[in-house]
């Protein structure tokens, strides 16, 4: 195994929010007084193993994150603020570019995400150590379906084989800047990180996080959210 030099995280949250329902990017919403970005930077800023945080997020909101959430909560890691692109996958490739050259681990983690715990980091980039790909998931504890456009059910997987996926999504550099070569400018829409590498035929390792680590994404999320928080502060 490769001594590891450089742990760089890059931290997506140029999405528009759409699914929450407001006029402006549900990042910034409050979940016990403070934004839910600034949740999540703080784990990355806190951790033993996070060298350093490329944030993305929408060209408009630079100066904002600079003043209202970079300066306000004293980040000291984040080296870059960079603007992404229309997809997430394009704002993901937007970070990978920024990587400095002697950085060997990349971290890609959603914004959104602000339940994510140290020992998930540390999981995962011991992992991608070793495998080169790592990725945080739980089993699925629904039945899932597959189904045609008309809702039609196609067929029904076996659940022992399904994980729902999370971020982080750990890698060494090299690979997961040369599956995202193959993948920008081209047709395929990748819903994650893993999903480029395994289309260069690269294996993924999946390690087991929690059912907290939940993407704020509809209004009922951030009703869990504050309920996670009240838990946590007991
Ligand atoms: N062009 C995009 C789209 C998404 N993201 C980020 O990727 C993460 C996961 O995306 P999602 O939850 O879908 O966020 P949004 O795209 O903002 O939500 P919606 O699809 O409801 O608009 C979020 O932290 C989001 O900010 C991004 O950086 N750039
Ligand atoms: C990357 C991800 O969070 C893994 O679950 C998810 O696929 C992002 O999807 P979104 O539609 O961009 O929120």
């Amino acid at each position: 195994m490769e001594a590891i030099n450089k742990v760089v995280a890059i931290v997506v949250a140029a999405g528009k929010g759409k699914r929450m329902g407001n006029d402006f990017n549900k990042q910034y919403i409050l979940l016990k007084n403070k934004p839910i970005i600034a949740h999540t930077l703080e784990v990355f800023e806190k951790s033993n193993v996070i060298d350093e945080v490329i944030l993305v997020v929408g060209k408009e909101e630079i100066d904002f994150n600079q003043e209202k959430i970079i300066k306000r909560y004293g980040f000291q890691k984040i080296s870059k603020v960079i603007a992404g692109g229309r997809e997430r996958q394009d704002s993901v490739y937007q970070g990978l570019v920024e990587v400095p050259k002697d950085c060997d681990i990349v971290v890609i983690h959603d914004g959104a995400r602000p339940f994510v715990k140290e020992a998930m980091l540390i999981n995962s980039i011991k992992t991608a150590e070793v495998k080169g790909a790592a990725v945080i998931g739980v089993p699925v504890k629904d039945t899932i379906k597959k189904v045609k456009d008309t809702l039609e059910v196609m067929e029904t997987p076996e659940r022992k084989y399904l994980w729902s996926i999370q971020t982080p999504q750990v890698f060494r550099y090299e690979l997961i800047r040369k599956a995202y070569e193959a993948v920008i400018g081209g047709d395929i829409l990748v819903t994650d990180d893993a999903m480029a590498v395994e289309m260069l035929g690269h294996p993924v390792k999946i390690v087991e996080g929690s059912y907290e680590n939940i993407k704020i994404t509809t209004p009922e999320d951030l009703i869990m959210g504050e309920r996670i928080l009240q838990k946590e502060e007991v």
